[in-house]
């Protein structure tokens, strides 16, 4: 239903416009001047706004001038009503942006369809505004409007507003996704990844995507115990959530970084506290990856909630045992003693569930040494173990190392990772190590 405001000083004109619309289905919302025009329009969602030229006070010319300068409001199409024949004042409100002028008193028929015309006007704005406002992809805010809505959290909610929280969010080793299986799959991934952060934060909650595998929560009126806790959820269930992608499943892992702010105030600087959850965003995905990090609490340590190993996995061979495992491979290789093989596959778990973030250190420190004697070993082993994707990729980067072919260190590094993360958690998994 439309909510049509009709602000006149004139109470018969209010009355009658309010029974010829409300005859027409119109929700009607009635002001006698301009103050109490602006202020109702603020507190409810008009459509459409009928303004009298001439009223005491603040004037239908001020009142259209206020209105089009509040960016949110501007659009609202406004039809001036006048009962004189100021033509020159007719034109000014025009000029000023109002859609339609209709002389008082005012014949119903022909009122009732220009306001169907502003309608239709509102209905296009009101998708273009839509379109302009949301990412395409995920159907989220886009950068933009989260920022402005975060904003307008801030600016309205000010006066009761003691604390707020800021969450920014990103897949980790979301390029080995698009890599191993294609751009349209990153896209379903995307996609799959927003519904689930949609779903488990708060309604009230401000929830972006703010960069291609980078997303952003606004938590009004939570302390950093909560936000912290609420990212924890979700980083959790993003692990647990497999992404459906036709006939495979894959999982992927996400780090958090979460500032808070306490007395929070109008003009409060938001892109301050953006930043420094970036800078926790940062943090994380140096400590380890899926994760979530924040400020420390006044006196205490560095928040950091964490699984022991990181949980990018693909699971497509789960029911048939260990993640990225040819079992009867590893299996053969001792002599088929299926204890012996857990064993191995144990003390491969404790000694290479760290090699991802040894590799990367190795590489950001052009530490070739490392680089060769930690790829090389992983190699060996993978192979030991049956874990014949995470062989050929290690090989790869091993030939690479072997090569001294730097530029390609990060790009095969990051397929190994990926395969690495899937082997480790479904050791994990299978042999419930906590
Ligand atoms: N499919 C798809 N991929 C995207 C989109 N936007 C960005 N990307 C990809 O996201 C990847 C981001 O990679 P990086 O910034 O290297 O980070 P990462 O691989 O996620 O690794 P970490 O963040 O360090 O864990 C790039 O490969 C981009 O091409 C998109 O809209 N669709």
């Amino acid at each position: 239903m439309y909510t049509i405001l009709a602000a006149d000083d004139a109470k018969d004109t209010l009355m009658l416009l309010e029974f010829d619309l409300q005859a027409e289905g119109y929700q009607v919302l009635k002001a006698e001047d301009g103050e109490s025009a602006l202020a109702a329009i603020n507190n409810n969602n008009v459509d459409i706004l009928l303004l009298d030229l001439y009223m005491p006070g603040m004037s239908g010319i001020e009142t259209l001038k206020q209105l089009k300068a509040t960016p949110e409001q501007a659009n609202i199409p406004v039809i001036m009503l006048s009962a004189s024949d100021d033509e020159d004042k007719i034109v000014e409100a025009l000029e000023l942006g109002a859609h339609d002028y209709v002389t008082k008193p005012y014949i119903a028929k022909v009122l009732l369809a220009r306001i169907r015309n502003a309608i239709r006007l509102r209905e296009k704005t009101l998708t273009l505004e839509n379109l302009a406002k949301t990412d395409f992809l995920t159907k989220l805010n886009n950068k933009g409007s989260f920022e402005q809505l975060s904003l307008k959290a801030i600016n309205q909610g000010s006066r009761a507003m003691n604390n707020m929280a800021v969450a920014m969010i990103d897949i980790d080793h979301f390029k080995a996704v698009n890599d191993n299986y294609g751009h349209e799959a990153g896209d379903i991934v995307l996609k799959q990844f927003a519904q689930l952060l949609a779903q488990t934060f708060r309604d009230y909650d401000i929830v972006g995507r703010v960069g291609g595998e980078e997303f952003a929560v606004c938590m009004p009126e939570v302390n950093q115990h909560d936000a912290v806790n609420a990212c924890e959820r979700f980083r959790k269930a993003v692990e647990q959530t497999p992404m459906e992608l036709g006939n495979e499943q894959i999982f992927v892992t996400t780090s958090i970084g979460v500032a808070c702010a306490q007395h929070i105030e109008v003009g409060y600087d938001f892109n301050q506290m953006m930043q420094a959850a970036d800078k926790f965003l940062y943090d994380a995905k140096q400590l380890s990856r899926n994760v979530t990090l924040s400020h420390p609490p006044e006196g205490q340590e560095e928040i950091v909630q964490q699984t022991p190993a990181q949980t990018t996995t693909v699971n497509e061979n789960h029911e048939k045992g260990f993640v990225g495992i040819d079992y009867q491979v590893g299996l053969s290789n001792v002599l088929g003693d299926d204890d012996l093989f857990k064993e191995i596959l144990k003390m491969f778990f404790d000694d290479h569930h760290q090699d991802g973030v040894k590799i990367q250190q190795a590489i950001d420190t052009d530490d070739q040494a490392s680089m060769k004697h930690l790829v090389h070993t992983l190699k060996g082993v993978a192979c030991s173990v049956g874990a014949m994707q995470l062989f050929e990729r290690a090989k790869q980067l091993d030939f690479a190392v072997n090569d001294g072919d730097k530029e390609s260190y990060q790009g095969l590094f990051d397929n190994v990772s990926f395969e690495l993360n899937r082997v480790i958690t479904g050791i994990k998994t299978e042999l419930n190590i906590v």
